[in-house]
């Protein structure tokens, strides 16, 4: 690809490689979207759509965060919100934009996409935050761009997510991806806003952790923004914790769009300073452990403390207690005399379930539930052994 990078400027930005990734979340701002709050405008979302097919086409996988159905709405039926019922209209024109903005995506992408809505709820909710994460794969599986968008009609305002940047990074953690990437209507981090600020620098990287980096951070630059650089910063902090980077880059400079192609970065890089399994496993030490518990057989023990294999339904010899699809539940081995913890982890399955297909064989799951959410009761990266 022949880019020129002299074309337009940087802001001061110069290149860097671009992390490696194989499955990305790409989260557009409503400035990208929008033309001055006048409704969608395709100018910006074309050259991004075409970094989302050319990275499909290499047998990458993205997810788009996209907002702009506020902005969108409001273009529709332009009114004032009655006294005290801002949040009412807004959520009005995110129902009345919403389909819009999806359409938009869809007009510039070849391949299907497909409309995901979430709220909080469904972010907290083991359960349904299990469902959503094989629905994004299923998805990603069939070939289809998942474009997301938080459910503003039904999200509560004490419960709302609010803006796209933390949804990106939740959704990121989600689906494990290896980069969350950012557009923006600016071209990166500045020491200060350099819409106030003359004397802001670019920050080209620095750790996401680092308290100095939200320090430097300020709101929306526009009315049609949600939370500015501080809530990029708070995403990339929440991806960090997963162990993900983060990246902006000027969604509006076709250049620096073009350069990601190349796997070259015009933009800020907010390192996670600690790799993805590493920060699950992690986590996964943290997460408390429900009243339940499983029985492995010594093969079944050795297979997981050994070679760190994922805990399959034939291992299991008895199911204590009861627990929940998605909770944390310890894992034990031995004779009843001198039973040793081996690893705990998040069951894919519930007790009642694991009680009926204990001691049988994977492919048998589907018979004897009727359903199955997967080969082993549960994943090796979903497990830390004792
Ligand atoms: N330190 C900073 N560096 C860069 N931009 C900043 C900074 N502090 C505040 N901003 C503002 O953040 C804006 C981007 O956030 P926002 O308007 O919410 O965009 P989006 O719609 O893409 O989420 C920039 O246009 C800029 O005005
Ligand atoms: N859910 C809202 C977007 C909220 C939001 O975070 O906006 P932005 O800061 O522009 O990414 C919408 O679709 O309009």
């Amino acid at each position: 690809m022949n880019i020129d990078s002299a074309a337009r400027p940087s802001g001061g930005f110069s290149e860097q490689p671009l992390p490696s990734w194989r499955r990305a979340v790409l989260k557009v701002g409503s400035s990208l979207l929008t033309e001055n709050g006048a409704g969608l405008s395709r100018r910006h979302v074309v050259g991004l759509a075409a970094f989302v097919a050319d990275s499909l086409a290499a047998g990458r996988e993205v997810i788009i965060v996209s907002s702009g159905a506020v902005a969108a709405g409001r273009a529709i039926l332009p009114t004032q919100p009655a006294r005290g019922a801002a949040m009412a209209a807004r959520q009005a024109f995110a129902a009345l934009g919403q389909a819009r903005m999806v359409g938009l995506w869809q007009d510039c992408l070849a391949r299907p996409v497909a409309q995901v809505l979430l709220t909080h709820d469904d972010l907290r909710n083991r359960r349904r935050y299990l469902n959503a994460r094989a629905t994004l794969s299923e998805l990603l599986r069939l070939g289809a761009v998942p474009v997301i968008n938080e459910n503003d009609t039904v999200s509560v305002d004490e419960l709302k997510l609010g803006d796209n940047d933390n949804l990106a990074a939740i959704v990121a953690a989600l689906v494990e991806a290896d980069l969350l990437l950012i557009a923006t209507d600016i071209d990166g981090l500045f020491t200060a806003n350099p819409r106030t600020d003359p004397t802001a620098q670019p920050v080209e990287t620095i750790d996401s952790t680092d308290p100095k980096a939200l320090a430097m951070a300020g709101g929306a630059g526009t009315a049609t923004g949600t939370g500015g650089m501080r809530t990029k910063l708070e995403a990339a902090t929440r991806a960090a914790r997963a162990g993900i980077d983060t990246v902006l880059f000027n969604g509006t400079d076709a250049v620096a769009v073009a350069l990601l192609g190349a796997g070259r970065l015009r933009g800020t890089r907010l390192r996670a300073g600690q790799t993805r399994l590493a920060a699950r496993k992690h986590w996964l030490q943290q997460v408390p452990l429900a009243s339940g518990s499983l029985l492995v057989d010594e093969g079944a023990a050795r297979a997981l403390v050994g070679k760190g294999a994922s805990l399959l339904p034939g291992g299991i010899l008895a199911v204590r207690g009861e627990f929940a699809r998605g909770d944390m539940v310890a894992i034990a081995a031995g004779p009843a005399d001198g039973e040793q913890p081996v690893a705990r982890g998040l069951t894919q399955y519930s007790a009642a379930d694991v009680r009926r297909i204990a001691r049988r064989h994977s492919r048998d799951i589907e018979s004897l539930l009727g359903y199955n959410y997967g080969e082993s009761v549960i994943h090796r990266d979903d497990m830390v052994t004792d």
